[in-house]
This record gives structure tokens, sequence and C-alpha cells, in this order.
């Protein structure tokens, strides 16, 4: 077990509005975070610290053995695996969905003049399957469904073999099948003894695979719960954090809410 994160009173500032405010986290090599609340709570600007892709206005950030501000980027970026719409956006949509994976190797999006190696051709096509896409191989990014470019780019994420997960909204716009298919793989994968550290943002309990360890619920920028799953995923914390009053119900290890 090593530490792959620590925030030590971070926050972040943007034009004078308060994002995130003096944050103290951390996640070791065998925990599975989820981290939820309501929207404009500072979730995805969270995620983007841990991706060491932007650098917080005061406090310390602490990534796998470097600190942000000091760390050489380029060598820490490619122990990431970040998963996230914005990243998709970068995806040229008549990108082969086997160059997709593979361009991870090289910390690029869209297949310039690479030469690949065999080795990273057979990596990218074990992963493709583990993630179920092997029938999508030789098809365009763009034209497949929401569900099986979500699996895409996870799929690309996990190539590098990252040291830290990090997944923001993976379930997002899934219909119940799509959504229920990728946590059938997620859990599969969090549950793997060699996976890494995973981080996953998501706004619905139900979204939670089984496997993950630990939560954090931001409000307003600010911790309201964090610790191990059932600690915190509990009715009376997510009240607190969204505002309202919750009912709570957990069947088999994943969970559902309502309102009361
Ligand atoms: N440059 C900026 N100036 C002022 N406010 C900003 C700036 N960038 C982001 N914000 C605000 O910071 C807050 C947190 O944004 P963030 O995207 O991290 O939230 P989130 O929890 O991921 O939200 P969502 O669930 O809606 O995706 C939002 O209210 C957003 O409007």
């Amino acid at each position: 077990m090593a530490r792959v994160l620590q925030f030590t009173d971070v926050s972040v500032v943007r034009d004078g509005t308060t994002i995130l405010d003096s944050l103290n986290w951390t996640v070791d090599s065998d925990e599975r975070w989820v981290i939820l609340g309501p929207n404009g709570a500072g979730k995805t600007t969270l995620l983007q610290l841990a991706a060491a892709q932007s650098h917080p206005s005061a406090g310390t950030v602490e990534i796998l053995d470097s600190t942000l501000g000091t760390a050489d980027l380029f060598d820490l970026r490619p122990r990431i695996g970040f998963a996230s719409t914005a990243m998709a956006r970068r995806i040229p949509k008549n990108e082969k969905v086997l160059d997709v994976v593979l361009t991870a190797a090289y910390s690029v999006t869209g297949r310039w003049n690479e030469a690949y190696e065999d080795v990273d051709t057979r990596r990218a096509q074990r992963v493709l399957a583990e993630w179920k896409l092997s029938a999508f191989e030789s098809r365009n990014f763009g034209d497949l469904s929401d569900g099986e470019q979500k699996r895409v780019q996870i799929a690309r994420s996990v190539m590098t073999d990252p040291e830290l997960l990090l997944l923001d909204e993976p379930a997002a716009s899934l219909d119940l099948g799509a959504r229920e298919e990728l946590l059938q793989l997620l859990s599969g994968y969090a549950q793997a003894p060699k996976a890494p550290a995973i981080i996953m943002v998501t706004h619905h309990v139900e979204e939670i695979p089984l496997g993950f360890t630990h939560a954090l619920l931001l409000a307003d920028g600010a911790v309201t719960a964090s610790g191990p799953i059932r600690e915190v995923i509990t009715a009376a914390n997510l009240g607190d954090t969204f505002g309202l009053a919750l009912e709570l119900d957990e069947n088999d290890g994943r969970f559902s809410a309502h309102a009361v």
C-alpha cells in the first residue's frame, strides 16, 4: 500500500470566487473513491488537480511521488489515467477505436505519424477486449453509441496501466442497460487484485460500482463527509450535502436514494 494522493489545505480561487476551500484528503493505492456533490460543488475542479492538469491557488497537492509546482508533468501525466467528457471532445470523430486507445501510449489524441510497436497494438487489443469493445476496433469513434464511447474513453485511460485512474461521470447520459453494463465492467476492474487507485466523480449513488471503498462528499467547495464508503454514504450525510431530506437503501452492495 502506498500513498498516491495527498491534498494539504488546498484551495482553488478563480476570478475571485473560492471553488475549493482548504481541502485535506489522502488516497492510498488500495482505495477506490467515489466523489459526490451537487452541481457546482467543485468535483471536476478537484479531479483536474488530481490529474495534474491545474494547480491549486493555495496549499499542496502531492501526486504519486511528486508535488504539483515542482513536478515534471511530462513524467507524471502518463502515470495518471483520466477519462472525462472534455478529453473525449478532443478525440477526432473519424479516429479508429483501436487508435483512440493506442495513442494513449504516446499521450496524444489523434493518430499522426507515430510508429507503434506491435506490443502496444497487442496491449490495446487486450484492453479493448477487457472493456467488451473488440467488435468496434475498426469503427470510427464518432459512430459509436454514448455507452460504447464511454467504454472507449475508459479503455484509453487504462491503456498505460496508470497508478491512479480518474473517471469524471463515466455513466452520465447512459441508458439503464448501458449504465449497468458499464458498472459491471467497472466493478470487475475495481475489484481486480492489480487495480490502481481509482477516483470516480458521479451525481448518483446508483452509479457507485461494487468494489468502491471510500467516498468524499463535497458541497460549495468544502468536504461535508469523507472516509470509508459505508460510514459516509448515509441518508444524513447525503441530505446535508444535497440540502434535502433523503431515504437511502442498500441492496447487495448497490445504493439507491430518493427524497422523502
Ligand atoms: N474561472 C471561473 N471563475 C469563477 N467561477 C468558476 C470558474 N471556473 C469554475 N467556476 C465555478 O466553480 C464551481 C465548481 O465547478 P466544477 O465544475 O468543479 O463543479 P462540479 O461539482 O464538477 O459541477 P457539476 O456537477 O455541475 O459538473 C462552479 O460553480 C463553477 O461555475
